[in-house]
């Protein structure tokens, strides 16, 4: 038996030595050789610092305060990773290493800090007020000791309370039979099923019960709910978890109750109902308070006192006194507090936090009958022993599909170090000593099915209370399309967003999917939810830095997190960002399932992935998620929101090889799936590739893509074409500037009122214009290819043979975007037939007049040319997605660029140079003074000019961005070819 524990030790003791030395040597290698200077940019070191004050604390320690020299124009400390606990050396700012003393950060605050000197009684430190100091921050093995000096306890522990415990945790022997259960009454009535059985199991238990909490599932309520049962039955609980946070959200729940509690260490809330606990907070209250407070002073004075003198001998007496004065201060301290923490129910403290060094070692060995743990899977299991060291009976509760605790060292988690003692007793012992909480009280529905399935069994269900909840549920959030969805997978794949390679980095990044995260947190918060009700979290530090970069001073409120960072917490909605995206189909960091099941279950009511499902379906785990993103969610492709993201991430046509072009010009010639009147023909005939296509063409069913924005311009364009139609004018053309989908969707309606339709003009000036099928003048326009016959004679197989004769032409990726082009129009056709049907109800009178029109117009159009023209016309799309801001003035006859300097109005929808842009100049001015109006009533404010809020750039601005734009496109462009260059090599 004793060979058991002593074989456990000793491993333990190697894993931990591994691991410090992996700590050491990474703090070594990231300071050494830096200059001061850097050492404060990287935030470990605080430069030219003076003295505030110095006074007496807890156990008669000197409280040093620094602030930063006022002389400097700096009144605050600059930014810095120093926080309360941490070790730091004081050194005077002259000279390199002349270090004064060390001390523990007490408290840090944006103009000062302050430290906890650690002083040998017979150097007692005396700062100078003219002096300059530094503070650097120090490798702190205060918690390595600790966990040593637990292991070698273990190793020799004696007849102690938890001899039982520790046969139970590290030897054969078996847990004990438990005890009846009694019949409760709970404090919390409302406790399901689930909860109060834990409960009752874990207090029947004799030496170990383990309550396994999947996410949401109430185990910190179930957790509360034991200790106070616990103290009912009059037991000393001692309640741990390893971080700070995790045991002040343990105080804040206890503090609603009538027990005593007692926190110890440093809270890292600053809630009144945390710090109310504390026991310094405690100890103020109490009988010695006063007493002590005069102590403190007295020495306070003395150490004036000895400043002040020269006098050698004086001084020494001045010293003399204080010692005596701290040897008082001590005792007085310490039987104040032994006292408070033999009143207390419940101490709590973090593991580490619960060390013999502490005040704990004040208490007689057998003080505590109870430890729980909370957080246990979380926890190295060395730190569990400190405080299991202590008692005989403990309950552990946590979640080991959860992260496990952090450790630096590859080697040591790899050989066990990573694995939590909660996760080995139930290897070890099974289900004989765990509970599993089974109802959540979280997660809709559907975001919970696939943590259940994937993690849990299939054992978690939904409360009532939030099995159905969206986020359009929420006050002030408008039901869109995107709060009307628990899951939304945006797939990037086929769209050439790939991750960024950093040389050296280990950290990756996705400049893509960075933008597409953008997109869709403007959809929420359009839609009204609040910034702070939203989480993004990313695997990657880079791609968080890049996140943050990029939202957060659109979005303060919102919070950016990696997974590690989010653990424990919740949000309303979650957008997740996979980063990787690469042809090697690597997926590195996301191949631990339990990250991605943290990922995931933060989310109450939305959850989105952006990833390249391609990449991530390398790793199976990720495939079932996408496949069941796919069968249970919305999916879009990433390609839906390209219009919005060129031109910094798409590849534009200059910059394509020919190859590639070619491939692009092969996957976008395809004509758009069967127009008007052959409904539901339009799926694509070539096999989708693998699962993925195959359940987002399935889940397209039930996609009811209601963009508003779509929908008012689709409406927008609509009162054009109906405008036109009534004019009698033989020809209108739409704009240049139009994007993409504005062309798609005049194509559409073109279509619907059986109009011909085609694109003209050369590059830049290209556009759309569209006239009657009667009309003599049949689009006769200088260079427009009108119908083009040419072109529909030259490719005619290709439009007849459908999806095969052009499948071989075309790479894989040709296919991908392909087939998500063909999904998005088939959406676009669900789409235009949903809005026809409502502007039949709606427009009856109008929908008479285009029916006369339509029947003069003659419907039989050669539905060859329709194809060929909108295939043509979605490539020119593409391209002119791709430079987008490339169109020459509006004004008829005006041959100025509009891509700099360009002004779009927004009555007509066109791009004028300066001279034209105003409403009036170019035609438009009844309509500006219309809107105007409108507006004016409507919110009440007066807007400049003609009366439209301009939300153009000004033009040097945007000079500015274009000329960025370049160079970045040309940057791209050489990075490119470099790469190509490096792997022919
Ligand atoms: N029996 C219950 N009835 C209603 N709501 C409950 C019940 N149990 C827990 N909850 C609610 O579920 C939420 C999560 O509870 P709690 O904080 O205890 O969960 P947890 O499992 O500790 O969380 P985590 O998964 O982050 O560890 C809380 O809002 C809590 O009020
Ligand atoms: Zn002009
Ligand atoms: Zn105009």
């Amino acid at each position: 038996m004793a060979a058991l524990v002593e074989e456990f030790v000793s491993r333990q003791m190697e894993l931990l030595k591994e691991e410090r030395e992996a700590e050491i040597s990474e703090a070594r290698a990231w300071q050494e050789g830096i200059s001061l200077k850097e050492l404060q940019r990287r935030g470990v070191c605080l430069l030219k610092l003076e003295l505030h004050c110095q006074k007496t604390g807890l156990y008669g320690h000197l409280l040093v305060t620094l602030q930063p020299q006022k002389r400097g124009l700096d009144t605050e400390l600059p930014s810095n990773s120093f926080g309360p606990g941490d070790i730091v050396g004081l050194y005077e700012a002259a000279g390199q290493n002349n270090q004064i003393c060390t001390g523990i950060v007490t408290r840090i605050a944006s103009n000062s800090i302050t430290i906890a000197v650690d002083e040998p009684q017979s150097n007692l430190v005396s700062l100078d007020q003219e002096n300059l100091y530094r503070l650097l921050k120090l490798a702190n093995d205060v918690t390595y000791n600790r966990l040593k000096r637990a292991l070698n306890t273990l190793n020799h522990y004696g007849s102690g309370p938890a001899s039982d415990l520790i046969d139970v945790l590290l030897c054969s022997s078996e847990p004990s039979d438990a005890s009846d259960t009694k019949l409760l009454k709970f404090y919390n009535e409302s406790l399901d099923a689930s909860q109060k059985e834990a409960v009752c199991f874990s207090l029947a238990q004799k030496e170990l019960a383990i309550i396994h909490g999947p996410p949401g599932t109430g185990k910190t309520t179930t957790v509360v709910e034991i200790i106070l049962q616990a103290v009912e039955q009059g037991l000393k609980v001692l309640c741990c978890a390893p971080s700070n946070i995790a045991v002040d959200n343990l105080v804040e729940r206890l503090s609603d109750h009538k027990v005593r509690i007692l926190r110890l260490g440093r809270p890292a809330r600053l809630l009144e109902s945390v710090q109310h606990h504390s026991l310094d907070a405690v100890l103020s209250r109490g009988d010695n308070a006063q007493i002590v407070a005069d102590i403190r002073k007295d020495i306070d004075q003395a150490f004036m006192k000895t400043r002040k003198t020269q006098d050698k001998g004086e001084r020494k007496h001045f010293f003399n006194e204080i010692k005596i004065l701290r040897k008082e201060l001590k005792e007085r301290e310490e039987m104040a507090m032994s006292e408070t923490l033999q009143k207390a129910h419940v101490i709590l403290a973090t593991n580490t936090g619960a060390s013999s060094d502490g005040p704990l070692k004040l208490l007689p060995e057998n003080h505590f009958d109870l430890v729980v743990i909370d957080e246990c899977a979380q926890a190295l299991e060395a730190s569990c022993w400190i405080p299991l060291l202590k008692v005989r009976k403990c309950i552990l509760a946590g979640d080991h599909k959860q992260l496990p605790p952090t450790i630096i060292s590859h080697k040591a988690a790899a050989q066990g170090l990573s694995l939590s003692l909660m996760e080995r007793l139930i290897q070890k012992c099974g289900d004989r000593v765990v509970k599993m909480l089974t109802v959540q009280y979280r997660m809709h529905q559907a975001i919970m099915q696939w943590a259940s399935t994937e993690m849990y069994d299939g054992r978690l269900s939904a409360h009532c209370s939030v099995a159905q909840h969206l986020l359009k549920d929420l006050p002030g959030v408008a039901p869109t399309e995107e709060t009307s969805i628990p899951l939304l997978l945006i797939d990037t794949d086929g769209c050439d967003l790939f991750e960024l390679e950093v040389e050296e980095e280990q950290s990756r990044g996705n400049p893509g999917e960075v933008q597409l995260t953008g997109l869709h947190i403007d959809a929420l918060i359009e839609a009204g939810v609040k910034a702070k009700d939203v989480a993004v979290i990313a695997p990657y530090n880079l791609q968080v830095d890049m996140l943050r970069k990029h939202l957060y001073q659109k979005y303060p409120d919102l919070e950016i997190k990696s997974v590690d960072g989010f653990q424990g917490r919740e949000k309303e909605a979650v957008v997740l960002s996979f980063v990787r995206s690469n042809r090697k189909g690597e997926v590195g960091f996301l191949a631990e399932d339990r990250r991605i099941n943290v990922a995931i279950t933060r989310a109450r009511r939305h959850v989105a992935v952006i990833c390249d499902s391609r990449t991530v379906s390398n790793h199976n785990f990720l495939k079932r998620l996408v496949e069941y993103m796919s069968t249970h969610g919305e999916v879009r492709t990433a390609f839906e929101y390209l219009d919005d993201i060129v031109p910094g991430n798409y590849t534009p046509k200059s910059s394509l090889s020919p190859r590639d072009q070619e491939k692009r010009l092969k996957c976008s010639i395809d004509p758009l799936p069967k127009t008007l009147g052959e409904k539901r023909k339009g799926r694509p005939t070539q096999k989708p590739r693998e699962g993925l296509t195959e359940c987002s063409l399935e889940s397209r069913g039930k996609v009811t893509t209601s963009e508003t924005k779509e929908n008012e311009n689709s409406l927008k364009h609509k009162a054009r074409i109906l405008e036109f139609l009534d004019s009698g004018e033989v020809q209108l053309d739409f704009p240049s500037s139009l994007n993409a989908h504005d062309r798609m969707l005049i194509h559409q309606l073109a279509e619907e009122y059986g109009l011909q339709h085609v694109s003209t003009g050369e590059g830049s000036a290209r556009h759309i214009s569209i006239c009657r099928r009667d009309s003599p003048a049949e689009l006769s326009l200088g260079d427009t290819v009108v119908c083009q016959p040419e072109l529909i004679q030259a490719c005619p197989k290709e439009v007849d043979a459908g999806g095969e004769e052009r499948e071989r032409g075309a790479g894989p990726g040709a296919t991908d975007l392909k087939t998500l082009h063909m999904q998005r129009m088939e959406r676009e056709r669900e789409k235009k037939e949903e809005r026809v049907k409502q502007s039949q109800e709606a427009n009856v009178n109008l929908q008479e007049i285009i029916g006369k029109k339509e029947k003069n117009v003659g419907g039989k159009a050669s539905s060859k040319s329709k194809k060929e023209i909108a295939a043509e016309e979605d490539f020119d799309a593409m391209i002119s997605a791709a430079i987008k801001a490339d169109n020459t003035c509006g004004f008829s006859k005006c041959k100025a660029s509009v891509t700099t300097l360009g002004q779009l109005c927004q009555h007509c929808n066109r791009r004028y140079c300066l001279s034209h842009h105003i409403p009036e100049v170019h035609g438009c001015g009844e309509k500006a003074k219309a809107n105007a109006r409108q507006r004016i009533s409507k919110e009440g404010i007066l807007y400049p000019g003609s009366g439209m809020k301009d939300k153009s750039l000004d033009p040097t601005k945007r000079a500015h961005l274009q000329r960025r734009l370049d160079q970045k496109l040309s940057e791209l462009s050489k990075q490119r070819k470099s790469k190509r260059k490096d792997r022919e090599k």
